[in-house]
């Protein structure tokens, strides 16, 4: 069968890449051969030496020799392996009676057996890559390529690192990765199987890899989704440990079943939440659906985790592990530590039960039979069920400030003409920023489209931000695309026009819609009744209905961490503008923040909360991110001598000390860092969340003429601070009003649904909010 790249193009002829043209004189030099090295040679690695062994010697673009790095051991006979592979051909401990093909040379010199490769090929357990790239850094060729076949994750100080990346960090080269419903001993014998092939950029490089692997029994094919790929393959085996449980247990094939969908679903989630590039479709390729089937069927981390369950737990998987597969590792169990390692660390427990209690039970803090006693730890909230019910959603939810960033001041005068609005400036709009005083995010920022990419690169360089904004986002809209009778309006990413704190209320508007409260907005509740979802088919709308509940309180928290670490930024920027006065204090360096910072109030601290009452607290207490920020920075000055008083004999915050006597430029030049990822980080949010919520208001009904006028009076009655969203959210929708910047012009019977029912929701949402604090 054909290999194929990406949705199951035919490969080009065989010897495409070769083809001669005679009446050129250099192409009459012999084309370069490509060199492929094995590194590692246990099941699955001796088996991936074979199906490249054989197409080595068929395709004239490669060198018919396969080197295959083999971990020294001496086999009970006395002989080292590596010797006896060479003599016979075949793995004798990892794969006997298989011939791997003769042009395959085991090599037990691991930087002899990768020095002439550009193709390296890492099939090890996971465990011992870290090893393995120490000693290969710098003595690999420069133009090589790596491939990852090794299904597993790093975790780090840093948070999970994925293996391919591990690779390509530590030896600076691109690495793509293959995943499958692969069960070695299967292919081995030449069983029919698919494998999916996850690349980065280049699909030409993609394409080589599905050429090399490609056979009659193994069919390849590849996608532009390396994590994704990579995650399937890693995370299955956490689920074919739950898979082996229930298998010990004998509860039967509904509930191995069961447990495979609920850990799909906890997949797909953890792999969008750590990569929101992940496509939901590299679920359904053979690295997905069809890796977890097998593995849950036929693995070796199932058969262990059998014996395991069967045993009560009593035996260890170490034990196990080592009397059931003799040589071969388990990677289920490590990766289910390591994967609860990243729960736990991002307080993300509760929302993956499966996930969590396959560690715990692995661990012996629970009984086997913690796997299908699920409902007690399914939680309230969760990315892998549906809502349980609605007492089940928290009453409140807590967004105690929004970052400087989202503060809007300029007032709007409104001029009213039946349905017409005018808008015009009656004053210079400011904003006030988060970074310098000229507004960085005019300058910086100014355009969205860039802030995404460079959400993006952020993203695909490793730096792994778990982004529950455009999870949300998508999840939502995949919701809603699959529902044939509803197309969702397409978001456009246009300008930056959000505000977080139309988030805020517009979640207390959904959170209350049934309260006295919203009933007092101009009795405009039953008048406004069947909004959201009311375009949708009665299962759907419960689903975003609960889809938005988590939403609401992941967001919230989200921009509730964002706080910390701006406010301490600006409070160290203010603070580094006034030095010589706080260095000499005399209580003016409270002063100096007051006025740079209003509405910090929200948050700081009174100094004298510090146990020694001179003392000037500057750093905002409780959180790592501003901790890391001060961290850095005090770092920056190690050297220096400490000042232990100000000139007047006053004590200052000793890390703020440091910075305050240490070189400025270099602490302008890191809060220059720290305010860039933050401003990148808080556009992307308040991007994503303008999406989301233009396609939660794409399923709103039409707007009547009398909801139209009672919008009007609403509009009418909003502060006049509040125009200048109201004016965004129109412009938002229509970029031809962006082009007077002082004056807009707006038709309310004119404007589409989705304006219209967002800036319902947000003159409600001001009103909720003022009714709330008159109260
Ligand atoms: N076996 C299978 O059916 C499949 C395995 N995989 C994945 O491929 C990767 C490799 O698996 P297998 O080839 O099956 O290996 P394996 O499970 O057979 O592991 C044994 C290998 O580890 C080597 N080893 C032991 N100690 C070592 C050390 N200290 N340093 C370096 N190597 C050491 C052994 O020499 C041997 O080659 C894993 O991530 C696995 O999940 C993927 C698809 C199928
Ligand atoms: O990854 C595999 C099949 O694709 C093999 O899984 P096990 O390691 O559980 O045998």
């Amino acid at each position: 069968m054909a290999p194929s790249v990406e949705s199951q193009q035919q490969q080009p002829p065989v010897e495409a890449e070769n083809t001669v043209n005679s009446t050129r004189v250099e192409d009459e030099v012999p084309p370069i051969k490509s060199k492929v090295t094995v590194v590692g040679s246990g099941n699955w690695g001796s088996v991936a030496a074979k199906l490249i062994a054989s197409n080595a010697r068929r395709l004239s673009s490669f060198h018919d020799e396969v080197r295959m790095w083999v971990f020294e051991e001496t086999l009970p006979t006395g002989e080292k392996l590596s010797e006896v592979i060479n003599r016979t051909n075949e793995n004798v401990k990892y794969l006997p009676g298989i011939k791997l093909g003769e042009n395959v040379v085991a090599d037990p010199d691991l930087e002899n057996a990768v020095r002439d490769a550009n193709m390296l090929v890492f099939v090890t357990p996971h465990q011992f890559m870290e090893g393995i790239c120490r000693q290969i850094v710098g003595k690999i060729r420069e133009d090589a390529e790596a491939i990852s076949l090794i299904k597993g994750m790093e975790v780090k100080k840093e948070g999970p690192c994925m293996i391919s990346t591990l690779i390509s960090e530590q030896l600076g080269i691109n690495c793509c990765v293959l995943m499958g419903a692969n069960i070695a001993n299967e292919i081995a014998v030449e069983k029919f199987s698919e494998a999916t092939v996850g690349y980065r950029k280049h699909k030409e490089i993609a394409e080589k890899w599905v050429h090399i692997f490609n056979t009659s029994y193994f069919m390849v094919s590849a996608v532009q989704d390396v994590e994704g790929v990579e995650l399937c393959g890693t995370l299955k085996n956490v689920v074919a440990i739950a898979a082996g449980f229930v298998d010990g247990l004998e509860m039967g094939n509904n509930t191995k079943a069961a447990i495979m969908r609920i850990g799909l679903r906890e997949m797909k989630a953890f792999s969008k939440l750590l990569f929101p590039s992940v496509k939901d479709t590299t679920f359904f390729e053979s690295c997905g659906v069809a890796d977890l089937i097998t593995t849950c069927l036929g693995g070796r981390n199932r058969k262990c985790a059998e014996a395991f369950a069967r045993n009560g737990g009593k035996r260890s998987f170490d034990e196990l592990e080592a009397e059931m597969l003799q040589g071969q590792k388990l990677q289920g169990v490590s990766t289910a530590k390591e994967v609860y390692e990243v729960l736990s660390h991002r307080g993300w427990l509760e929302l993956f039960p499966l996930f969590s209690t396959v560690h715990e039970i692995c661990i012996g803090r629970l009984p086997p039979s913690a796997i299908v006693q699920y409902s007690e730890h399914t939680p309230k909230f969760s990315l892998v069920g549906e809502l349980i019910s609605e007492n089940d959603i928290p009453t409140t939810t807590h967004v105690t400030s929004v970052p400087v960033g989202f503060l809007y001041i300029g007032p709007w005068r409104l001029e009213k003409q039946r349905f017409k609005f005018k808008f015009s400036r009656t004053s210079k709009k400011t904003r006030i920023g988060i970074g310098d005083n000229q507004n960085p995010r005019n300058s910086r920022l100014k355009n969205s489209m860039e802030t995404s990419r460079d959400m993006a690169a952020a993203i695909e360089t490793g730096n792994i931000v778990p982004d529950f904004f455009g999870f949300y986002t998508s999840e939502v809209a995949e919701l809603l695309c699959h529902d044939n009778d509803f197309v969702p309006f397409s978001p456009q990413i246009s300008g930056l026009t959000g505000n977080l704190h139309e988030l805020d209320r517009e979640k207390s508007i959904s959170k209350n819609s049934c309260t006295k409260k919203e009933n007092s907005i101009s009795g405009s509740a039953s008048l406004y009744s069947n909004g959201i979802g009311s375009l949708l088919p009665e299962f759907k709308k419960e689903r975003l209905k609960s889809l938005l509940c988590q939403c609401v309180l992941t967001l919230g928290q989200e921009v509730n961490e964002m706080i910390n670490p701006v406010l301490s930024i600006c409070r160290i920027r203010s603070c580094l503008r006034y030095k010589n006065s706080l260095l000499s204090f005399d209580g003016s360096g409270c002063e100096v923040d007051r006025v740079e910072h209003p509405q910090k109030k929200l948050k700081v601290l009174p100094p004298s909360l510090d146990s020694e009452s001179e003392r000037v607290h500057l750093a905002v207490p409780g959180k790592e991110v501003s901790n890391d920020v001060m961290k850095e920075c005090t770092q920056c000055h190690k050297n220096t001598p400490q000042l232990r008083v100000g000139s007047d004999g006053t004590k200052i915050d000793d890390d703020l000390r440091y910075i305050l006597e240490g070189d400025s430029t270099k602490v302008e030049e890191l809060m220059k860092k720290y305010s860039d990822e933050l401003s990148t980080m808080i556009c992307h949010m308040e991007q994503k969340l303008e999406e989301l919520l233009d396609i939660v208001m794409s399923t709103c009904r039409s707007m009547t003429l009398a909801n139209k006028q009672q919008l009007r009076e609403l509009i009418q009655s909003l502060p006049p601070g509040n125009l200048d969203r109201v004016v965004e959210i129109i412009r938002r929708r229509n970029p031809s009003k962006n082009t007077s910047s002082d004056e807009v012009r707006v038709d309310l019977g004119d404007e589409d649904i989705v304006t219209l029912w967002r800036l319902y929701y947000y003159v409600t949402a001001v009103e909720n909010a003022r009714t709330l604090c008159e109260d």
